[in-house]
Protein backbone atom coordinates (compact mmCIF):
# COMPACT_ATOMS: atom_id res chain seq x y z
CA UNK A 1 0.00 0.00 0.00
CA UNK A 2 1.43 3.71 -0.65
CA UNK A 3 0.23 6.30 1.16
CA UNK A 4 -0.34 9.51 -1.14
CA UNK A 5 2.07 12.49 -0.05
CA UNK A 6 -0.12 14.63 1.26
CA UNK A 7 -3.70 14.76 2.75
CA UNK A 8 -7.09 17.17 2.30
CA UNK A 9 -9.22 16.35 5.01
CA UNK A 10 -12.69 17.17 4.51
CA UNK A 11 -15.05 18.02 7.46
CA UNK A 12 -19.24 17.75 7.34
CA UNK A 13 -19.78 21.13 6.90
CA UNK A 14 -16.92 21.67 4.53
CA UNK A 15 -18.55 18.54 2.32
CA UNK A 16 -21.89 20.45 2.44
CA UNK A 17 -20.53 23.42 1.72
CA UNK A 18 -19.22 21.92 -1.49
CA UNK A 19 -21.88 19.82 -2.49
CA UNK A 20 -24.02 22.90 -2.21
CA UNK A 21 -21.62 25.11 -4.73
CA UNK A 22 -21.81 22.19 -7.37
CA UNK A 23 -25.49 22.15 -6.84
CA UNK A 24 -25.30 26.54 -7.80
CA UNK A 25 -23.20 24.97 -10.90
CA UNK A 26 -25.51 22.19 -12.17
CA UNK A 27 -29.00 24.69 -11.64
CA UNK A 28 -26.92 26.48 -14.71
CA UNK A 29 -26.33 23.48 -17.21
CA UNK A 30 -28.99 21.93 -18.91
CA UNK A 31 -31.60 24.67 -17.81
CA UNK A 32 -31.71 22.89 -14.43
CA UNK A 33 -33.52 20.18 -15.68
CA UNK A 34 -32.75 16.60 -15.02
CA UNK A 35 -34.71 13.24 -15.41
CA UNK A 36 -33.21 11.86 -12.58
CA UNK A 37 -29.67 11.11 -10.75
CA UNK A 38 -27.63 8.44 -10.80
CA UNK A 39 -25.29 8.28 -8.06
CA UNK A 40 -22.07 5.93 -8.20
CA UNK A 41 -21.89 4.27 -4.64
CA UNK A 42 -20.97 4.16 -2.32
CA UNK A 43 -19.21 7.84 -2.16
CA UNK A 44 -22.14 9.22 -4.77
CA UNK A 45 -24.59 8.84 -2.07
CA UNK A 46 -23.91 11.64 0.17
CA UNK A 47 -23.61 14.71 -2.39
CA UNK A 48 -26.62 12.92 -4.59
CA UNK A 49 -29.05 13.71 -1.40
CA UNK A 50 -27.44 17.47 -0.85
CA UNK A 51 -27.73 17.97 -4.67
CA UNK A 52 -31.22 16.30 -4.98
CA UNK A 53 -32.54 18.42 -2.33
CA UNK A 54 -31.51 21.72 -3.85
CA UNK A 55 -32.25 21.27 -7.38
CA UNK A 56 -35.35 19.08 -6.70
CA UNK A 57 -34.90 15.96 -8.00
CA UNK A 58 -36.70 13.35 -6.73
CA UNK A 59 -35.86 10.34 -9.15
CA UNK A 60 -32.46 9.06 -7.99
CA UNK A 61 -31.39 5.31 -9.26
CA UNK A 62 -27.63 3.69 -8.25
CA UNK A 63 -24.86 2.05 -9.76
CA UNK A 64 -22.96 0.27 -7.77
CA UNK A 65 -19.24 0.24 -8.69
CA UNK A 66 -16.26 -1.11 -5.84
CA UNK A 67 -12.47 -0.48 -6.98
CA UNK A 68 -10.61 0.70 -3.70
CA UNK A 69 -10.59 -2.65 -1.98
CA UNK A 70 -7.76 -1.47 0.43
CA UNK A 71 -7.74 1.65 1.49
CA UNK A 72 -5.72 3.63 -1.25
CA UNK A 73 -4.79 0.88 -3.19
CA UNK A 74 -7.22 0.58 -6.53
CA UNK A 75 -8.16 -2.99 -7.53
CA UNK A 76 -10.37 -4.31 -9.92
CA UNK A 77 -13.60 -2.62 -10.84
CA UNK A 78 -16.72 -4.58 -10.36
CA UNK A 79 -20.24 -3.34 -11.48
CA UNK A 80 -22.28 -4.57 -8.31
CA UNK A 81 -25.37 -3.20 -9.77
CA UNK A 82 -26.33 -1.90 -13.15
CA UNK A 83 -28.47 0.93 -13.92
CA UNK A 84 -32.18 0.44 -14.99
CA UNK A 85 -33.03 0.27 -18.61
CA UNK A 86 -35.68 3.42 -18.80
CA UNK A 87 -32.58 5.54 -17.61
CA UNK A 88 -30.52 4.62 -20.53
CA UNK A 89 -32.62 4.89 -22.98
CA UNK A 90 -31.37 8.20 -25.42
CA UNK A 91 -27.81 7.37 -23.84
CA UNK A 92 -28.34 8.39 -20.96
CA UNK A 93 -29.80 12.61 -21.92
CA UNK A 94 -30.95 14.49 -19.45
CA UNK A 95 -29.44 12.53 -16.84
CA UNK A 96 -27.54 13.87 -13.98
CA UNK A 97 -24.04 11.15 -12.61
CA UNK A 98 -22.67 11.82 -9.35
CA UNK A 99 -19.77 11.03 -7.36
CA UNK A 100 -17.82 12.28 -4.56
CA UNK A 101 -14.78 12.50 -6.91
CA UNK A 102 -12.80 11.40 -9.85
CA UNK A 103 -9.21 10.09 -9.19
CA UNK A 104 -7.90 8.15 -11.93
CA UNK A 105 -10.98 8.40 -14.11
CA UNK A 106 -11.72 4.85 -14.51
CA UNK A 107 -14.81 4.36 -12.14
CA UNK A 108 -16.21 7.59 -14.55
CA UNK A 109 -14.63 5.96 -17.24
CA UNK A 110 -16.88 2.87 -17.19
CA UNK A 111 -20.14 4.46 -16.11
CA UNK A 112 -19.54 7.15 -19.02
CA UNK A 113 -19.79 4.19 -21.24
CA UNK A 114 -23.13 3.27 -20.01
CA UNK A 115 -25.16 6.88 -20.43
CA UNK A 116 -22.81 8.72 -23.19
CA UNK A 117 -25.44 11.65 -22.87
CA UNK A 118 -25.50 12.08 -19.17
CA UNK A 119 -23.87 14.87 -17.14
CA UNK A 120 -21.11 13.75 -15.11
CA UNK A 121 -19.99 15.58 -11.97
CA UNK A 122 -18.13 15.32 -9.08
CA UNK A 123 -17.31 17.22 -6.00
CA UNK A 124 -13.43 16.55 -6.32
CA UNK A 125 -11.42 16.41 -9.37
CA UNK A 126 -7.98 14.65 -9.67
CA UNK A 127 -5.99 15.79 -12.95
CA UNK A 128 -5.99 12.80 -14.57
CA UNK A 129 -9.69 11.97 -13.47
CA UNK A 130 -10.78 15.71 -15.10
CA UNK A 131 -10.86 15.06 -18.80
CA UNK A 132 -14.10 12.64 -17.62
CA UNK A 133 -16.30 15.09 -15.61
CA UNK A 134 -18.48 17.91 -17.21
CA UNK A 135 -18.91 19.62 -13.49
CA UNK A 136 -16.80 19.85 -10.51
CA UNK A 137 -15.79 22.02 -7.73
CA UNK A 138 -12.57 21.56 -6.16
CA UNK A 139 -9.01 20.06 -8.14
CA UNK A 140 -6.54 18.53 -5.58
CA UNK A 141 -3.16 17.07 -7.03
CA UNK A 142 -2.70 13.41 -8.10
CA UNK A 143 -0.55 12.85 -4.97
CA UNK A 144 -3.27 13.65 -2.45
CA UNK A 145 -5.46 11.77 -1.06
CA UNK A 146 -8.61 13.25 -0.06
CA UNK A 147 -10.29 12.31 3.65
CA UNK A 148 -14.17 12.19 3.56
CA UNK A 149 -15.99 13.36 7.09
CA UNK A 150 -17.53 9.93 6.76
CA UNK A 151 -14.44 7.80 7.14
CA UNK A 152 -13.04 10.39 9.95
CA UNK A 153 -13.32 10.07 13.45
CA UNK A 154 -11.79 12.62 16.26
CA UNK A 155 -8.39 11.63 17.18
CA UNK A 156 -5.96 13.29 19.42
CA UNK A 157 -3.26 15.87 17.55
CA UNK A 158 0.65 15.88 19.07
CA UNK A 159 1.41 19.81 19.75
CA UNK A 160 3.67 20.65 16.78
CA UNK A 161 6.32 21.67 19.68
CA UNK A 162 6.52 17.99 20.09
CA UNK A 163 8.28 16.98 16.82
CA UNK A 164 10.87 19.37 17.56
CA UNK A 165 11.80 17.96 21.24
CA UNK A 166 14.71 15.97 21.35
O1 LIG B 1 -11.37 7.74 -10.41
P1 LIG B 1 -11.13 6.43 -9.73
O2 LIG B 1 -9.65 6.13 -9.57
O3 LIG B 1 -11.86 5.29 -10.36
O4 LIG B 1 -11.62 6.58 -8.21
C1 LIG B 1 -12.80 7.24 -7.83
C2 LIG B 1 -13.77 6.31 -7.16
O5 LIG B 1 -13.15 5.68 -6.02
C3 LIG B 1 -13.97 5.83 -4.88
O6 LIG B 1 -14.93 4.80 -4.80
P2 LIG B 1 -14.60 3.32 -4.28
O7 LIG B 1 -14.46 2.41 -5.47
O8 LIG B 1 -13.45 3.36 -3.33
O9 LIG B 1 -15.89 2.86 -3.52
P3 LIG B 1 -16.82 3.62 -2.47
O10 LIG B 1 -17.44 4.78 -3.19
O11 LIG B 1 -17.80 2.58 -2.10
O12 LIG B 1 -15.96 4.07 -1.34
C4 LIG B 1 -14.69 7.15 -5.13
O13 LIG B 1 -15.91 7.22 -4.41
C5 LIG B 1 -14.94 7.11 -6.62
O14 LIG B 1 -16.14 6.42 -6.93
N1 LIG C 1 -10.07 9.76 -1.19
C1 LIG C 1 -11.05 8.87 -0.88
N2 LIG C 1 -11.42 7.88 -1.70
C2 LIG C 1 -10.79 7.79 -2.88
C3 LIG C 1 -9.77 8.67 -3.28
C4 LIG C 1 -9.38 9.74 -2.39
O1 LIG C 1 -8.50 10.58 -2.65
N3 LIG C 1 -9.36 8.28 -4.52
C5 LIG C 1 -10.09 7.21 -4.84
N4 LIG C 1 -10.96 6.89 -3.88
MG1 LIG D 1 -17.04 5.50 -5.14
Amino acid sequence: MSLPEKAFPVSWDQFHRDARALSWRLSGANKGQWKAIVCITRGGLVPAAIIARELGIRVIETVCVASYHDYTSQGQLQVLKEITPALLADDGAGVLIIDDLTDTGKTAGIVRAMMPKAHFATVYAKPKGRPLVDTFVTEVSQDTWIYFPWDMGFTYQKPIADDHAG
